[in-house]
C-alpha cells in the first residue's frame, strides 16, 4: 500500500456568496457536491477563507509558540475540552475549546485564561473561523439531507448541534509514524482548514491512502460516524490519519459539528424500508462520550465505537 498515491480530491465550488436554499446556483452545487458524497470527503471551496487565512495561520503560531506552563493552564473537567501535549512523543500538540458558538468560550474561556492581558486579534480570528466554517458545514448538511429526502429534518437537526474547535500543531518528522492515528471521525461532521504543509491522508475503499492536498481557498469536509449512522449507513465515514514528513511544522484547524447532550439522533423513518432495515438504535452523543472516556481511562477501548455502541 503507498501512500504516496497522486490522486487529487475533486474540489466542489460553494464560494458562490449567499447560496440560497431552493435557488438553481444551489441545487447545481448540490448536484456537483453529491457526486462525491460517495468518498464523503472533499475539498470545498469557500473562496472568503482568503480574507481570514493570514489571521488564522498567525493566531494557531502565536498559540503554540506560548510557554507549555501558560498553555497547560487551559484546563477542564469536561471531557474533550482543554490542552493535549505532546504525550506520545509523535510531536503532535492540540487544544480544543466546546461549544465554540458561544463567543466567551473563546474569548474569555481561552484567550483570558493564555494571555490574561486579553489578544483581541487572536479572539477575532478564531471567531471569524468558527462563523465562517459553521455557514459552510450547515450549507453541506442541507444539501445532504435534501438529496436522500428528508430536508424536513433539517431545522431541529442544526438547532441540536454544538460546534466544537481545535487547533492542532505537527512537528515534522523522519518517521513514517503517524502523528495523528488512522480513525474516524464520531462526530456528525469536520470541517478543517491547514497551513501549506500537507499530511492529512484518507483512506479509500481499497485501502489505499491517499494524500490531501489542499488549496488555500479551501476547507476540507470530512463526514463523521453520528451523521452515516443517522442516514441509517446510506453514507459512510471515512478513515483518515495525519503523517508528517520533512522538517516543516504543520498547523490545522478543525470545527467539528456535535449533537447536542440531551438530544436523541434517530435515524428518520424514510429511510427504513424493506430493502433498508434499522441498522441502528437512538443515541444521545454526550452519553456516548461519557461511557467512551471512561473506557479510554481503562484502557479498554480496542474495537470500541459510537457505531458499536448504538448497533441496532
Ligand atoms: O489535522 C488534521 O488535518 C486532521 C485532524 C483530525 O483528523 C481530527 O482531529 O480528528
Ligand atoms: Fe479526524
Amino acid at each position: 500500500m503507498s501512500s504516496e498515491t497522486p490522486v487529487r480530491l475533486p474540489i466542489v465550488d460553494f464560494s458562490k456568496h449567499g447560496l440560497k436554499a431552493g435557488s438553481p446556483e444551489w441545487d447545481s452545487v448540490k448536484v456537483k457536491s453529491s457526486r462525491h458524497w460517495k468518498s464523503t470527503v472533499f475539498p470545498a471551496m469557500f473562496d472568503r477563507v482568503l480574507d481570514l487565512r493570514k489571521p488564522i495561520l498567525g493566531a494557531l503560531e502565536d498559540l503554540f509558540d506560548l510557554p507549555f506552563q501558560t498553555k497547560q493552564h487551559y484546563v477542564s473537567d469536561k471531557p474533550f475540552r482543554g490542552y493535549y501535549g505532546d504525550s506520545s512523543g509523535v510531536g503532535q500538540e492540540c487544544m480544543v475549546i466546546d461549544d465554540a458558538k458561544v463567543v466567551e468560550n473563546i474569548e474569555t474561556g481561552l484567550t483570558n485564561t493564555l494571555w490574561p492581558k486579553g489578544n483581541v486579534s487572536f479572539s477575532k480570528s478564531l471567531v471569524s473561523f468558527t462563523e465562517l466554517a459553521s455557514e459552510l458545514e450547515k450549507i453541506i448538511r442541507r444539501m445532504i439531507l435534501e438529496n436522500f429526502g428528508v430536508e424536513k429534518y433539517t431545522d431541529e437537526f442544526i438547532d441540536s448541534t454544538n460546534y466544537l474547535l481545535k487547533v492542532m500543531k505537527y512537528e515534522g518528522s523522519e518517521t513514517s509514524e503517524p502523528s495523528l492515528r488512522a480513525h474516524s471521525d464520531q462526530n456528525l461532521t469536520t470541517i478543517l482548514y491547514q497551513n501549506e504543509v500537507d499530511g492529512l491522508e484518507i483512506q479509500n475503499k481499497d485501502g489505499e491512502w491517499i494524500n490531501v492536498k489542499p488549496s488555500p481557498n479551501s476547507f476540507i469536509f470530512i463526514l463523521g460516524e453520528s451523521l452515516s449512522i443517522w442516514l441509517n449507513g446510506r453514507l459512510s465515514s471515512p478513515y483518515h490519519r495525519v503523517v508528517m514528513k520533512g522538517n516543516k511544522v504543520r498547523y490545522s484547524i478543525g470545527l467539528f459539528a456535535i449533537a447536542r447532550g440531551g438530544y436523541q439522533v434517530k435515524v428518520p423513518e424514510e429511510l427504513v424500508d424493506d430493502k433498508n432495515s434499522l441498522l441502528f438504535k437512538p443515541f444521545d452523543y454526550e452519553e456516548f462520550l461519557g461511557l467512551y472516556s471512561a473506557k479510554a481511562a481503562r484502557g479498554a477501548l480496542l474495537g470500541y465505537g459510537l457505531k458499536s455502541y448504538c448497533s441496532a
